[in-house]
């Protein structure tokens, strides 16, 4: 039935049982069978899921897988049997060019055995380890060393299309995990950047993970090797990341915390074309690690788990609430003196979520949103598995649904052949293939891609028959039938027509009974027919109804998540404004009080001349009041020296006109004497006034008309002429 579909589907669907725990008692029945295969030589692809027998009468399902692995199957089984080496080999490109991208991803219910297939346990390896361990050995004699190749670190950020923040494993495990040669040294101290490192180097978290004491090392894979290219050297770059809620999240970077709000907040990743990658999309703005060996990748890898676990945990859910991968991107150049740019694929190892049922998500107090996420995406998943392998082509990528969630975007994307357009490298000068022989190559093949379901069968039935029928290549109903009345009726009536003897042409009483009876027979059968029938579309349609629901409530959620993020973008949009407006009214502030300052230092230089006018002008009035005072003193005086004049002897007596004037007998000298004085008066004010223009031009007081006055002593008053005097 699927042999066919399943050669052509682009993905390779494995299913694998888990054995019953050994030391439990089983109470529960098996309700998977598995078919045995046509030849003894081959391993068996088909498994029937028996309904338990409750009072619900369910269809049988069968359904078709590209191998059954049956619980006795080991690890190295699994890795020989499931088409791992093809894949890590894939990815090397032996033959050149930039290799095919491989996808492993493994799917199943919660305790199914999904982690114990992929990464292990404590002593067995997983298929994550088997594959990094044969890639690292297949390639370590060309590998370059990241901590001796200078330009290692500059040349692949350089070529990286994804915006990634590339590091070194020194540096990121010393971050993550705290530097084992320095237990002396502060704890807190930042690691040493490597050569090309151009970033500052990350915060090291508080608590340091525990470093694995020991790595398991079992099965043995030390013979295997893959075919490389020999004309390459390669690098290998690690990131993880895990699609919660519809959303990408780096799991290499750990949460920082809000500057508002302090809570610590992990930022989603966008899935896009860049400008490196417009053809492609990426996961944009990723942390990867160079990772030099085996057991760097391994050490990233568990940082990245813890991460999950921590972030899982802080949001209220566990492990398989997320989708998670993790990526070893195989970089890979010419090697030469002067090797061209990088180039390469990647493998993508994908922990799918086990789906959930609504109803038993409630019950357990899980978030519905993430119930509805988990199983959107599945659906959405089981979806593009059923149109790819019913499309039985690779080529119509339009067919396949793969856009409508990031789970399906993320494993489907490079599952299809570029078209003629895409597949002209944008910068063919510089790339690795513009040297190589076979340019052609370049990202001409789809990715391969292998999924890995698991499933316990003594585990839950519904869980596990909702993942078979997401996942398996084909599916078959059988609808068992009760025994029915009819065909008891039937059988009966067929027997008595062949055996009862016939006599003559009249039917007897037990004819026309009989007759009834097989007409009755023949309605019950055609209503049992119809009855079946509508079960049937009453099945369908309660899927139908069911997958609705979990739409409608996927997209309630989706709305409150928008409504959510909305708020967040205006909040975030409200506060740069406040914080710009802020800075306006600062700068404007700040201005304004400069000019009020300045006009008040103005106000002050005008009220301190003003008061300085006041001064002066007091200082001349009193002046003005010393010259009057001097002015009468000087009168007095004169007034003395005429009566001292008068009272000499009249020998030694000058005749003075002013005497005579100021005796007033002679009214013509009176007059004389009386402009005497007004001169003497108007000397004065002479005086007074180049007193005050000395001042005004700023000599001292002492050079002033009082003062000259004042300096002419009795002697010389007496020796001078009247004259002179006045
Ligand atoms: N093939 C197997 N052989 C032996 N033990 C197994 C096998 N598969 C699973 N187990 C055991 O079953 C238990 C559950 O398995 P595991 O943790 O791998 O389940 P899971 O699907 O990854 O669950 P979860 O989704 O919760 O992580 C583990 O103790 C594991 O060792």
């Amino acid at each position: 039935m699927a042999d066919q579909k399943s050669q052509a589907a682009l993905f390779q669907v494995y299913l694998r049982l888990r054995p019953p725990p050994t030391n439990q008692q089983i109470a529960t029945e098996r309700f998977l069978s598995v078919e045995e295969p046509a030849n003894d030589d081959e391993l068996p692809t088909h498994i029937t899921l028996n309904p338990p027998n409750d009072n619900r009468r369910r269809a049988v399902e069968k359904f078709a897988f590209t191998t059954v692995f049956e619980e006795e199957a080991t690890q190295l089984n699994l890795f020989h049997g499931t088409g791992v080496l093809p894949l890590v080999e894939g990815v090397l490109g032996p033959q050149g060019g930039d290799g095919r991208d491989g996808l492993l991803a493994t799917l199943g219910v919660t305790g199914s055995g999904k982690s114990h297939t992929i990464l292990g346990s404590r002593t067995q390896r997983g298929l994550t380890q088997l594959a990094l361990d044969v890639l690292f050995r297949s390639i370590s004699n060309q590998m370059l060393d990241p901590n001796t190749t200078t330009s290692l670190h500059a040349t692949v950020a350089a070529s990286d299309p994804s915006e990634a923040q590339v590091m070194s494993a020194q540096m990121f495990l010393d971050t993550m995990y705290g530097d084992p040669s320095a237990a002396s040294r502060a704890s807190s101290r930042a690691p040493t950047p490597m050569v090309g490192e151009s970033y500052p180097p990350p915060t090291p978290r508080k608590n340091f993970l525990q470093r694995p004491s020991q790595l398991p090392q079992v099965p043995d894979i030390s013979n295997v090797l893959v075919d490389v290219d020999p004309n390459a050297e390669y690098a290998i770059l690690i990131s993880m990341y895990e699609v919660y809620n519809d959303r990408i999240f780096d799991l290499l970077t750990p949460a920082s915390p809000n500057k508002s709000t302090k809570e610590f907040r992990r930022r989603p990743l966008l899935f896009k074309p860049t400008e490196q990658s417009p053809d492609r999309k990426v996961v944009a703005g990723l942390r990867k690690i160079i990772c030099g060996t085996m057991k760097e990748a391994l050490m990233v890898l568990e940082a990245g788990l813890h991460e999950r676990r921590v972030a899982g945990t802080g949001s209220n859910s566990v492990s398989s609430r997320s989708h998670g991968f993790f990526c070893v991107e195989v970089k890979k150049r010419r090697r030469s003196r002067m090797p061209g740019q990088w180039g390469g694929s990647a493998l993508t190892i994908v922990d799918l979520a086990g789906s959930e049922r609504a109803r038993d998500a409630k019950t357990q107090g899980a978030t519905l949103q993430e119930a509805g996420k988990i199983n959107e995406s599945l659906m959405y998943l089981g979806q593009c598995l059923q149109m790819q392998s019913d499309l039985g082509s690779t080529t119509k990528p339009n067919l396949v649904p793969f856009r409508q969630c990031k789970l399906t975007e993320l494993l489907f994307s490079n599952s299809f052949p570029p078209t003629s357009q895409q597949s002209v490298p944008s910068t063919p000068s510089h790339s690795y293939h513009s040297h190589h022989p076979h340019p052609s190559s370049h990202r001409t093949q789809p990715q391969k891609a292998i999924m890995i379901v698991t499933a316990d069968p003594l585990g839950d039935f519904n869980a596990t028959s909702q993942i078979l029928r997401y996942s398996a290549l084909a599916r078959e109903i059988t609808v068992p039938r009760i025994p029915s009345v009819t065909s008891t009726i039937l059988a009966q009536s067929t027997a008595s027509h062949y055996f009862s003897p016939r006599a003559g042409g009249r039917m007897s009483p037990s004819e026309t009974e009989r007759e009834t009876m097989e007409i009755a027979a023949l309605e019950i059968a055609r209503m049992s027919e119809e009855i079946d029938g509508l079960r049937h579309e009453l099945s369908k349609s309660e899927s139908a109804r069911m997958e609705l629901e979990a739409h409608l409530e996927s997209f309630q959620d989706r709305a409150v998540e928008i409504e959510a993020e909305v708020r967040e973008e205006c909040y975030m949009e409200m506060e740069k404004k406040m914080q710009s407006e802020l800075q306006r009214w600062k700068i404007v502030w700040e201005s304004e009080r400069e000019r009020g300052e300045a006009h008040l230092d103005k106000k002050m230089e005008i009220y301190t001349r003003s008061i300085d006018a006041v001064d002066e002008e007091s200082e001349n009035k009193e002046n003005e009041f010393d010259l009057e005072a001097e002015n009468d003193r000087l009168r007095r005086e004169v007034e003395m020296l005429r009566r001292d004049i008068q009272s000499r002897s009249p020998s030694k007596r000058m005749p003075l006109r002013e005497s005579r004037a100021y005796s007033g007998r002679d009214s013509r000298v009176c007059g004389e004497s009386e402009r005497g004085m007004e001169s003497v008066g108007r000397e004065m004010e002479r005086l007074r006034m180049s007193g005050e223009s000395v001042l005004k031009g700023g000599q001292p007081i002492m050079s002033s008309p009082t003062k000259k006055v004042r300096k002419l002593t009795a002697r010389k008053w007496d020796l001078m002429d009247e004259r002179e005097i006045l």
